[in-house]
């Protein structure tokens, strides 16, 4: 890597100028501007206008999306000792497309970790949460801790639920119902009860970060072939759940469909349920490798799939039977260089206390929700042609709540890191 030259007083002075404005400019919906800006202060060699102009260059934003472009800064950011940048860095890595997928990751994220950056603590928890050796479930709840003690609410939702259920603790109904009065008066809403009776694959060696075993995920049961549906047991852990849900609930709205005919997004009777679509900004690394192992079990890479859907069902909600590929008015507007919807995986959160199956009609089968469940099923004809049979619903929830995360996987890549 080359060392970026020490900036005399002066530049710093004039880097620091331009670094503020670059912010004034993103704050205020100017994202080209705030990109030229930040840029000029990046070359002058600001770390933090590096790692802005950085986050710009990966996700897109004011400029086409350019991961490679976003790696050349971090790197540099990295060197000059920013601790968000190791952050970042592993985060790109971790998809495998842009950097290799290698034992820099765990080095970077631990690093960030004892610099005590914020998502690097919480994916960092929820890494350790899932070995079983009650040292790491121990370490699961400091890192909360620490999390939620610098702010990240999240990490506080989840630390509540371990405190009230005694997981890596001793149960502690008091702390918990202390939090929580907290949080709802910040206005957080309350969790979903979420446990997993269903044993979880554990990850990785005892005692430490092994972030790539996010990539290994259970085998899938056959359901059936033709059209081909399977099932998946023990996915996800309970804070993974967990997690999913506290990062849906602040986006929840009224979900909506595509008109078949006009491929407008439509609120639609077909689909009654609430939903929260994950804008790739707001993917953290603790969402990212979720998503990684998601994508790993429907035997699919993350770059082929469409953001993140959570979905929430009350009483009385569903989906109507339904197929998930796009109809050719809507595949031709929406990224029709990645192909249709080629496979679907919906991974359960919680357990519904009645109703919530999804059923395949033409398959004659039925997959009850479970924490960490997952259903997989293809949309396409192996000669890419729709497959009709594929028709499923979402059945009225009868009692209790459903919590769904579905990622719709395209024939090509429609991400672009
Ligand atoms: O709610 C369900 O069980 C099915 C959801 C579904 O069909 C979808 O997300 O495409
Ligand atoms: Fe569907």
């Amino acid at each position: 890597m080359e060392a970026t030259p020490r900036p005399d007083a002066h530049a710093v002075q004039r880097a620091e100028t331009l670094h503020a404005q670059a912010t004034a400019a993103l704050a205020a919906g100017n994202p080209a501007e705030a990109a030229t800006a930040f840029g000029e202060a990046a070359s002058i060699g600001h770390p933090g206008a590096q790692l802005e102009l950085a986050r710009l260059h990966l996700y897109g934003i004011g400029m086409p999306s350019d991961p490679a472009q976003a790696v050349h800064w971090l790197e540099r950011a990295e060197a000059a000792g920013h601790p968000g940048a190791a952050y970042l860095l592993a985060l790109v890595a971790v998809g495998g497309t842009t950097l290799p997928r290698d034992g820099r990751i765990d080095a970077r994220v631990l690093r960030a970790v004892q610099q005590g950056v914020t998502p690097a603590l919480r994916a960092a928890a929820l890494h350790f949460g899932r070995k079983p050796d009650p040292a790491d479930q121990t370490r699961c709840v400091q890192l909360l801790e620490h999390a939620a003690g610098q702010g990240d609410i999240v990490a506080a939702q989840l630390l509540a639920e371990r405190l009230v259920r005694g997981e890596g603790c001793p149960a502690q109904s008091d702390a918990a119902r202390d939090l929580w009065t907290q949080l709802e008066r910040a206005g957080v809403p309350r969790l979903p009860a979420i446990e997993t009776p269903l044993p979880v694959q554990a990850a990785g060696p005892a005692g430490q970060l092994a972030l790539l075993e996010a990539l290994v995920a259970p085998d899938w049961a056959v359901l059936s072939e033709t059209p081909a549906v399977r099932s998946i047991d023990g996915l996800l852990s309970a804070d993974e759940c967990r997690l999913l849900v506290a990062c849906a609930q602040p986006q929840l709205r009224a979900s909506m469909t595509v008109d078949p005919v006009t491929g407008e997004a439509l609120a639609n009777p077909l689909r009654t349920s609430h939903d929260a679509s994950f804008d790739p900004l707001r993917e953290d690394l603790a969402l990212r490798l979720v998503q990684l192992r998601i994508a790993q079990a429907a035997r699919m890479e993350l770059v082929h799939a469409e953001q993140l859907i959570v979905l929430r069902y009350t009483p009385g909600q569903e989906y109507k039977p339904h197929r998930d590929y796009l109809p050719p008015s809507s595949l031709a507007t929406h990224a029709p260089g990645a192909g249709n919807r080629t496979r679907t995986i919906c991974v359960y959160l919680n357990a519904v206390d009645g109703g919530g199956a999804t059923a395949f009609p033409e398959a004659g089968v039925s997959v009850a929700p479970a924490p960490g469940r997952a259903v997989v099923f293809d949309s396409l004809k192996a000669d890419g042609s729709p497959e009709p049979a594929s028709l499923h619903a979402g059945e009225p929830v009868k009692a209790g709540e459903k919590w769904l995360a579905t990622l719709w996987l395209r024939e090509r890549p429609y991400r672009g890191f």
